[in-house]
């Protein structure tokens, strides 16, 4: 997780604070060692790209690979495929999962040769679960798996943090969902609406759940700004309209200072104030303590802060107060979500491979993936409401596994790509490659078995109902799939339920965890994340150079119109002619007071000057 000083040193723009002072007073010079954002990660060369294959191949033992999937045919025979199916199902009877690993074509001599590697990969589990440092370059423990039984959090004062929080959310959510406590000036009298201001983990889970689970007519009906993309804002916005006033503002961030989740807060509070409405009494925070987002609700009077541990990531947030509370909203049964979750958590602490769901998927994915991601998971569930799953999924495993480095610094640049929508949708889309075109995937598919709510069943025709044409397209695409040498895991609920969805949740992130044992990697920091936020940084710092510098020139009589090389030289960034030929075009196209005439086509030919200059400015 970002720090919020290395985010806010980055940009003077990144700032809680609305700074409304687009001119910079002084213009500082950039040292040479500060790269350019398309500078950041210089391509390797030939030797670079050699070792890099030589640190890859250190991670998998030479005796495995003989093994694995790329040089195995997979078993055909239908009969010896349904003992293979029998003898892999794996069954979690409380909470009515399913898993098939039939479908990967793992050898009994590739399981006997992980299993000592699983065993370690375990026993790292039970230590991190025990309170150990897991996050060494952060200095953190990992703790989600706490949040679901807290009787595991390692000291007391961590468990009474994990109840009482617990306990704040649900009384929280009753008031609000009761309507004793209420936004000010609704004609309604109650909260209607929430409006959830957040991004990456203190969003897709949320998003998932309120998906998954949420029921068709909540008292309150949520929404996301999980970006900061001015008109994806105004449309929620506009959405709203007069429900404005009965909107619930969460603005979940566990740095508490993530710029798109501040801008959409900005952008939210000016909807407020022009609406004449008093947004503190309509606010929530769920951020650490002490972040720039808590002491801003704090200071300004909000209507309820939660808190975010340090020792919970954010893609491993969904069961703290990220996804618990706006659950607890929609009155999804969060106790279930919990209790779904600490079952699952309870499977996977199994030592019996054969019994430990999350184990079974990461020797699957080890197998399918070479354990060097040589492959793509795509994730078709056949339900609607699942739809999110894979976008959850996405971050959960590729911020967790996409690493450049092991933990013994060797360059290993890991992963496993995942995407993929629902199902049967996805057959009319995508399906066609997956079965005949390149090979570089393998499929999970999650099934439903429940079709709709008992009683509400018909049959469109004999003895067929549509839930029967979508059970018979995920059947058939598996075997497609198959027949042409695809693998396929598949995990099978009962039914969508909050305590299929909390276990659904928790048998992934215990996946991720054991996987990333496996191939020796730390799976709760994100470094690869700054270098964009930094690069962002740069490049609004380097916006408000240009700014200055054709402030400048714009001020002067005659007024001295200027090409992109003359204010890359007069910003003294000539290495950065590129982004400054951006920024103008993008501020021409935004109307900001900036004219650029030329051929946008041929940049050399565009002369940029503002069409108001800021004297003032100038001379401050
Ligand atoms: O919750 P926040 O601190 O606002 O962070 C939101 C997101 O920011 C970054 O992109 C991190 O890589 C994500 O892991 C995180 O979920």
């Amino acid at each position: 997780m970002a720090s919020i000083s290395s985010i806010y040193s980055s940009s003077p723009t990144l700032n809680f604070q609305n700074n409304q002072n687009a001119f910079p007073n002084s213009i500082r010079r950039r040292s040479r060692s500060h790269l350019p954002f398309y500078q950041t990660r210089p391509k390797l060369t030939e030797t670079q790209t050699q070792t890099q294959t030589r640190s890859v191949a250190r991670v998998v033992p030479t005796n495995l690979s003989a093994v694995q999937s790329t040089s195995h045919r997979l078993e055909k025979d239908p009969r010896a495929l349904w003992r293979r199916y029998v003898d892999w199902l794996y069954q979690h009877k409380e909470v009515g999962l399913y898993l098939d690993v039939s479908r990967v074509g793992f050898t009994d001599e590739f399981v006997t040769e992980m299993e000592p590697r699983l065993q370690d990969a375990l026993i790292a589990m039970e230590k991190l679960e025990k309170g150990a440092i897991a996050n060494p370059d952060e200095g953190r423990m990992v703790g989600h798996y706490w949040l679901r039984d807290s009787n595991r959090a390692p000291n007391l004062f961590l468990k009474s943090q994990i109840d009482k929080t617990l306990d704040a959310i649900c009384g929280f959510a009753d008031d609000v969902v009761s309507g004793k406590i209420k936004p000010p000036s609704s004609p309604e009298g109650r909260f209607t609406q929430i409006l959830s201001v957040g991004i990456g983990g203190s969003a897709l889970g949320p998003q998932f759940v309120a998906e998954a689970l949420a029921p068709d007519n909540p008292p309150l009906k949520i929404r996301f700004i999980d970006n900061t993309d001015p008109a994806g804002i105004d449309h929620q916005i506009a959405q709203l309209g007069p429900e404005l006033a009965s909107t619930l503002v969460i603005v979940i961030s566990k740095s508490g200072g993530t710029p798109e989740t501040r801008n959409g807060l900005l952008e939210v509070q000016k909807a407020f104030r022009e609406a004449g409405l008093n947004f503190p009494k309509q606010g929530v925070a769920i951020t650490q303590e002490n972040s720039l987002l808590d002491n801003t609700a704090r200071i300004e009077g909000w209507l309820a802060r939660f808190p975010m541990f340090d020792w919970v990531g954010g893609r491993t947030s969904e069961m703290s107060a990220v996804g618990l509370l706006p659950a607890a909203l929609q009155t999804i049964d969060i106790r279930e979500m919990l209790l779904g979750a600490s079952l699952m958590d309870e499977a996977n602490r199994s030592t019996v491979i054969k019994n430990n769901p999350a184990a079974l998927l990461a020797l699957c994915w080890y197998w399918a993936t070479d354990g060097v991601g040589s492959k793509d998971m795509v994730i078709l569930p056949y339900k609607d409401s699942l739809l999110l799953f894979s976008r959850y999924l996405q971050q959960l495993v590729m911020e967790s596994l996409g690493k450049e480095y092991d933990l013994d610094g060797n360059q290993v640049n890991q992963g496993i790509s995942v995407y993929g929508n629902k199902g049967s949708t996805d057959q009319h889309a995508y399906i066609q490659q997956l079965r005949e075109g390149v090979h570089n995937f393998f499929a999970t598919f999650i099934e439903v078995l429940r079709d709709r709510p008992p009683g509400h069943d018909w049959e469109l025709e004999p003895g067929v109902t549509c839930g029967d044409y979508l059970f018979g397209m995920l059947q058939g695409t598996r075997s497609a799939l198959y027949s042409n040498d695809r693998e396929s895991i598949t995990v099978t609920v009962q039914e969508v339920t909050p305590r299929s969805v909390g276990a659904l949740v928790a048998l992934y992130e215990r996946a991720v965890g054991i996987y990333a044992s496996l191939v020796n990697i730390n799976a709760y920091h994100q470094p690869g994340v700054e270098a964009g936020k930094k690069a962002a940084g740069e490049v609004l710092a380097l916006q408000k150079r240009v700014l200055a510098v054709l402030n400048e020139a714009s001020c002067k009589e005659p007024v001295e119109p200027l090409t992109i090389e003359e204010v890359a030289e007069r910003c003294h960034a000539p290495e950065d002619i590129e982004v400054i030929y951006k920024i103008v075009a993008h501020m021409a196209a935004n109307d900001r007071a900036l004219i650029a005439e030329g051929n946008c086509g041929s940049p050399r030919s565009v002369k940029v000057f503002l069409g108001e200059c800021n004297v003032d400015d100038l001379f401050a």
